[in-house]
């Protein structure tokens, strides 16, 4: 099982902070994830450092509308760079298939390299006790591999999930369908807002491909020292 890749969330308020952290980081085999707060506030100029710097990135919009909305949102944000976009599964599944009809269409009239398109089943913001009030019957693991199920049938590469549904979503759909997954902690950091979090090291024996860190890398005064560590605990 390879190691899973490491992804951080360029999660910054400031530019040039964020143009830093990829100067620094995308020696050590990075990937990175624009979202919404570097996406909407100073895209073009991390893209352009991302370029620079020939290192991919995660698209992460979590496009969720109509099928045709969605299809010309992916159409317009693909790029070359962008490896990987993020779409609602509850979007469903017309929605699902028309973003990766978009990402295939829009990546050959390009002739780049297919981003991924991976959708969201149940955010790791929640818990078992928001899953009732949302109207969810069953706990995070059921709802994590009926969405999924949805968007492996609309041939998402795979899905974003906590790691705690990681190693089930593996088991029942097979290696090769992706796992994109975020909350990831170090033991003893803050876990903040989010709820279903788990260690660098149970992300590794979870198997999941991409373990999306935001926080613990990019607000800590050691970035580097911070990714190498996650890094050595995905790989051990
Ligand atoms: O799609 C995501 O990336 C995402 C999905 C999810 O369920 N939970 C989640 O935290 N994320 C993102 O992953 C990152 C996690 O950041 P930290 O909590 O700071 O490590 C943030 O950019 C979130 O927007």
């Amino acid at each position: 099982m390879p190691p899973s890749q490491l992804v951080v969330a360029l999660d910054v308020p400031d530019p040039a902070r964020a143009v830093s952290l990829v100067e620094r980081l995308a020696p050590i085999g990075v990937i990175f994830k624009i979202g919404y707060e570097a996406f909407y506030t100073y895209g073009e100029a991390v893209k352009s450092a991302l370029r620079e710097h020939e290192v991919g990135y995660a698209l992460d919009l979590k496009l969720h509308d109509i099928p045709r909305t969605v299809e010309a949102a992916v159409r317009a944000v693909v790029e070359p760079g962008v490896r990987l976009v993020t779409i609602h599964a509850l979007g469903g599944a017309a929605m699902m298939e028309a973003a990766v009809r978009s990402a295939g269409e829009r990546a050959a009239e390009l002739r780049i390299p297919i981003p991924e398109v991976y959708a969201v089943t149940l955010l790791t913001s929640l818990g078992n006790e928001d899953l009732g009030e949302l109207g969810l019957a069953g706990g995070p693991g059921e709802n994590a591999i009926r969405l999924a199920a949805l968007a492996r049938d609309a041939r998402c590469a795979g899905v974003v999930c906590s790691v705690r549904e990681a190693a089930d979503l593996k088991a029942f759909f097979g290696t090769e369908f992706g796992t994109f997954c975020p909350g990831i902690r170090p033991a003893g950091s803050a876990h903040g807002d989010q709820k279903r979090a788990a260690t660098p090291r149970e992300a590794r024996e979870a198997g999941v491909d991409y373990a999306v860190v935001g926080r613990p890398i990019v607000g800590d005064a050691d970035p580097v020292g911070a990714a190498r560590a996650i890094i050595a605990e995905l790989n051990a």
